[in-house]
């Protein structure tokens, strides 16, 4: 028994026919509008074959529009011309049905959709009906019957129904009678009746009792669904049809296919359990508005019977939907159509109606008003169906039958069991294959989709991670923000160097902040990944609960594994993307520590040293010079307690004993270039252990092409272009073994060495010690240059890393200070030209026979970029820390080999800013410098930058002592460079 229900109504849009496709209008894109006076339309002609337009737009699969408004008006204005004001245009109604198919579905997606869930129904005993509803020509013989080649529902039913059949037929007797008649003119004809045979006045006739039976009906009894085809292709030929204007095959009568099945339990017994179903399958005439067509006699009187059948139908169903099935009166009687789907409709079955209706506006009326009474056939509620199945007492006679149904049953079933040792059974063997297609079915839709939207969603994932990063990143430069906010907010003078790292780590943030924001390149990637992992998961969820009587409940396990194998493949994709941004992310910030860890502990061991310097040489300047060393002692002591929490480490553990350390500080008088080494900060444990090993010195192999990326590109101009690229695989692998960024200091004797944890690669920085012996010097540069080939080779590319480290001679970086005896005064110079110049006076860089002295031309050098800033001998020595510039840090894979220039072959660079030699020149003087050496014998000095100089150190050279900006620190002077480059993470 199936409780009460209601009609199953589905709506099938059929394709607009040739004639009605050429009067559609193409698609217009041009969307200007051109108001009610203007007499032409936008883009397209207009010619007297475009008037018709679509007026069923399908929403969904259960849902479509009639009459949709047309959102765009000027093409509204085409299509519909003026309206008066008030009118309503368009009549923009929703309806919702059991299933909408529009005009690309197939036949098959109709019968499974509609007649096969009724055949379980038939062969449980249940009655079931199948109708198909809908204007002349609109497409209801084509969906029941279709074409020899696209059979229609009949043929599929049937099909499926002999296929069921033959599947029980070892349980079940199961017997199949056919009728199929016609509704003409209010008679019924036998469609099945040989020609000439006697055909009663007005037609069969209706016997109505508990059931409805058409007396004299022919009965045929196929075996196979082709069989069925060909009866129904045999009554179709003799079913009434007429051309008409709208159909030039139009059925002027309503067909009804009457299948019944009958079965009995094969094992015989005393009594007999039968259940009987009956597949009803009715092809309705069209209906069609008289005053509409063009049809005269004969088939004037056609239309008005089959509309006078229709109104009956439409009636009933009216009184069904409000009356809810039984307590009102339903004028099944008014026409044959009715009577004989009194029980179809109200009555013990279960029933679909198939609505046809055409897509264009030539069948408007028509459309809306089988629209309308689909619409209330859904609110019919059906009785409750029950079972037809009655109980056979077998008499004693039929008892003898019954015995020998049992023998040939059990001979059957012996023959069976023998032959399912050799082969399998053949319906078992069907049903697996057939499963084992759907399943293939299955796995392929899910493939598709993976392929279709991996990429997307993968792409997601990276950006995912991404945006973690700068998640990450932003919470840390906020959290030091507001730490400075506090730490001025409490002070009562604001601090410069606090103001400077807010800014500078402000524009950190900005591109941070870019990448986070809503409507950024990544969240928009975001979006339309998570779009694709929705259709994605949509497609999984929808395949794995596809239903179908081919799959068994193995195969839809395997589905169900299937689905969930590819959810888990697609996120584990997703994890691994993330994974790799996240690793990147963590070598790039690895990077980055590394080279700003070195250049921090380089820049505090320079200042330890000029606080001692000064302190040495602050004799006659008084309490300015020891302020100044005070401030830079404190500085360096600050910086070291900061290493010392960072990373365990302060430079001071490094330090060197203090017998080679004020042995250092004795000879840092004058300005002797002989001076090649200076005290080393390095860290001592280390250069012990590492003493016996060869020397790395910094100095490049001179061969080596020159690898500096100009200081003068920040790296927050070269990431601007492409903020959040990452280097491919193959970039970053040239990258790492082209620049690394370790830090290395070199021991006091100039052989021990400290990598960082990369240290089978080369050094690329060295804090050259002091030493008092040119001639070691000589040989130290004379390890140099024997180191081997690949030494060589990967020190100069180290070296080329970054202009803050390596290279004593273009960078200054492990320049020394020094106190000459013999002319009392201070010189600081680089480690590597010390040796060359303790010998002979330097020649100038400008002078070929320099790089001839240099035995190659290392050129790569900030030296060279900037020649205009090495010109004098302090300026060369004043570089040091000023070009250390953050620009290069982290930039190691935008960097490319520099041209050397000469001294006037000064290039801008950008239009923004100083040329570049001035620009170095700004930076240099922002340090400290020595003052010229002095032939009296005096200390050199040191000196005020010579752009800033009143500005930031008033350190005159004719004025005995040395005036102090109060805030001067060495922080300033790196942040302001950092400002100016905008560094960047990324
Ligand atoms: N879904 C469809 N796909 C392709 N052609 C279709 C479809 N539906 C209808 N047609 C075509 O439209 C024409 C009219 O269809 P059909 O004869 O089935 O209409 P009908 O509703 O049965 O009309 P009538 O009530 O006058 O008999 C036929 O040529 C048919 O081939």
């Amino acid at each position: 028994m199936v409780a009460a229900g209601s009609i199953t109504v589905a709506v099938r849009v059929r394709p607009p026919s040739a004639w009605e496709a050429a009067r559609l209008p193409e698609p217009c894109y041009n969307s200007s509008f051109r108001g009610e006076g203007a007499l032409s339309t936008p883009n397209r002609p207009v010619t007297n074959s475009t008037n018709l337009r679509e007026v069923v737009q399908i929403v969904d699969d259960r849902i479509l529009t009639f009459d949709p408004d047309e959102k765009d008006r000027a093409r509204s204005f085409v299509e519909r011309g003026f309206m008066p004001p008030g009118t309503k245009r368009y009549k923009d109604r929703r309806f919702m049905f059991d299933k909408v198919f529009n005009h690309e579905a197939h036949q098959r997606d109709v019968y499974e959709a509609t007649a096969q869930p009724l055949l379980q129904g038939l062969l449980d005993g249940y009655n079931t009906t199948v109708f198909a509803y809908g204007a002349t020509g609109c497409g209801k013989t084509h969906t029941i019957s279709g074409t020899e080649t696209d059979p229609g529902i009949i043929y599929l039913t049937m099909a499926d129904l002999f296929q069921r059949i033959e599947d029980r037929r070892d349980d079940w007797n199961v017997d199949v009678v056919v009728t199929f008649l016609e509704i003409y003119n209010e008679e019924i004809r036998d469609l099945l009746a040989e020609p000439g045979a006697h055909v009663p006045r007005g037609g069969l006739s209706i016997r109505e009792d508990k059931t409805v039976k058409v007396v004299g009906l022919t009965e045929l009894t196929p075996k196979s669904a082709e069989e069925v085809k060909e009866i129904v292709l045999l009554g179709n030929t003799r079913r009434t049809q007429s051309p008409t204007h709208a159909n030039e095959t139009s059925s002027r009568s309503h067909a009804v296919l009457q299948v019944h099945v009958t079965q009995a339990p094969r094992t015989a017994s005393i009594s007999e359990q039968k259940t009987m179903g009956t597949l009803s399958i009715i092809d309705l005439a069209g209906s069609e508005r008289a005053a509409a067509t063009t049809n005269m006699g004969q088939r004037m009187v056609e239309g008005a019977n089959i509309n006078k059948s229709l109104l009956a139908l439409g009636n009933c169903i009216n009184a069904l939907c409000e009356s809810g099935g039984a307590v009102r009166h339903v004028p099944y009687r008014n026409s044959k159509l009715t009577r004989l789907l009194k029980f179809s409709l109200g009555g013990n079955c279960k029933t679909v109606m198939i609505v046809c209706v055409a897509p264009t506006s030539n069948h408007f009326d028509d459309t809306h008003n089988t629209l309308i009474y689909a619409e209330r056939a859904t609110k019919i509620k059906t009785k409750v169906v029950t079972r037809n199945v009655v109980n056979v007492d077998r008499h004693v006679g039929r008892y003898v039958e019954a015995i020998n149904a049992l023998n040939i049953e059990i001979a059957e079933l012996k023959a069976k069991l023998a032959g399912r040792n050799n082969a399998e059974n053949e319906i078992v063997r069907r049903k697996k294959a057939e499963a084992s297609a759907e399943v293939e079915r299955a796995r392929n839709d899910m493939k598709q989709k993976v392929e279709k939207t991996k990429a997307s969603i993968v792409d997601g994932a990276a950006c995912a991670g991404k945006v973690s990063v700068a998640q990450i990143k932003l919470a840390a430069i906020r959290r030091r923000i507001a730490e400075i906010d506090e730490i001025t907010s409490s002070s009562s003078s604001p601090s410069p160097s606090l103001e400077a790292e807010r800014a500078l780590l402000k524009s950190l943030a900005g591109p941070e902040e870019e990448a986070l924001r809503s409507g950024s390149v990544l969240n928009t990637r975001i979006q339309r990944s998570s779009n694709a992992n929705a259709m994605f998961s949509a497609t999984l969820r929808a395949v794995s609960e596809r239903r179908s009587d081919r799959l068994d409940e193995v195969s839809i396990d395997n589905v169900k594994l299937d689905a969930q194998c590819r959810k888990a493949e697609m996120e584990m994709l997703k994890a691994e993307q993330e994974r790799d941004v996240f690793k990147e992310a963590t070598e790039d910030v690895a990077q980055v520590m590394v080279v700003l860890i070195g250049m921090l502990g380089r820049c505090t061991v320079m200042v330890g040293d000029a606080s001692s310097a000064l302190q040495n040489n602050g004799d006659d300047d008084g309490s300015v010079s020891s302020s100044i060393a005070g401030l830079l002692s404190n500085l360096k002591q600050k910086n070291d307690e900061i290493f010392n929490k960072l990373i365990g480490h302060s430079t001071e553990s490094y330090k060197v004993d203090d017998s080679l350390s004020n042995s250092s500080f004795d000879l840092f008088q004058g300005y002797e270039p002989s001076f090649t080494r200076r005290i080393s900060s390095g860290p001592a444990a280390l250069q012990t252990a590492q003493s016996s090993k060869p020397r790395r010195t910094s100095t490049v192999d001179p061969s080596s092409p020159r690898r500096h990326k100009s200081p003068r590109k920040s790296l927050h101009s070269s990431l601007a272009a492409q903020p959040y690229r990452r280097a491919s695989n193959q970039e970053r692998k040239t990258t790492r073994t082209r620049t690394v960024k370790n830090v290395q200091w070199k021991d006091e004797a100039g052989h021990g060495s400290l990598d960082d944890a990369r240290s089978q690669l080369k050094p690329t920085l060295a804090v050259i010690p002091a030493s008092p012996a040119p001639a070691e010097s000589a040989s130290t540069s004379g390890k140099a240059a024997a180191v081997s080939p690949l030494h060589s080779r990967s020190a100069s590319r180290a070296g080329s890393e970054s202009e803050w480290e390596d290279d004593n001679d273009k960078t200054d970086d492990s320049f020394s200070f020094s106190v000459s005896s013999s002319r009392d005064s201070l010189s600081v110079s680089s480690a590597r030209s010390y040796g060359s110049l303790g010998r002979r006076p330097r020649p100038s860089r400008l002078d070929p026979s320099f790089l001839k002295a240099k035995k190659a031309p290392t050129l790569g050098s900030l030296a060279e970029d900037d020649e205009s800033s090495y010109r004098t001998q302090d300026r060369r020595l004043s570089q040091p820390l000023a070009d250390r510039s953050l620009n290069s840090l982290g930039d190691s894979k935008n960097r490319v080999p520099s041209t050397p220039r000469t001294a006037n072959k000064t290039r801008r660079r950008s239009n923004i800013g100083p040329v570049r030699a001035e620009k170095a020149r700004r930076r240099s003087s922002q340090i400290p410098q020595l003052s010229p050496p002095g032939g009296d014998g005096k200390p050199r000095r040191l000196l005020g930058s010579p752009a800033k100089r009143s500005k930031r150190i008033s350190l005159s050279r004719a004025a005995p002592s040395y005036r102090l900006k109060p805030n001067l620190s060495l922080v300033d002077v790196d942040t302001s460079i950092s400002r100016a480059s905008k560094p960047t993470w990324r």
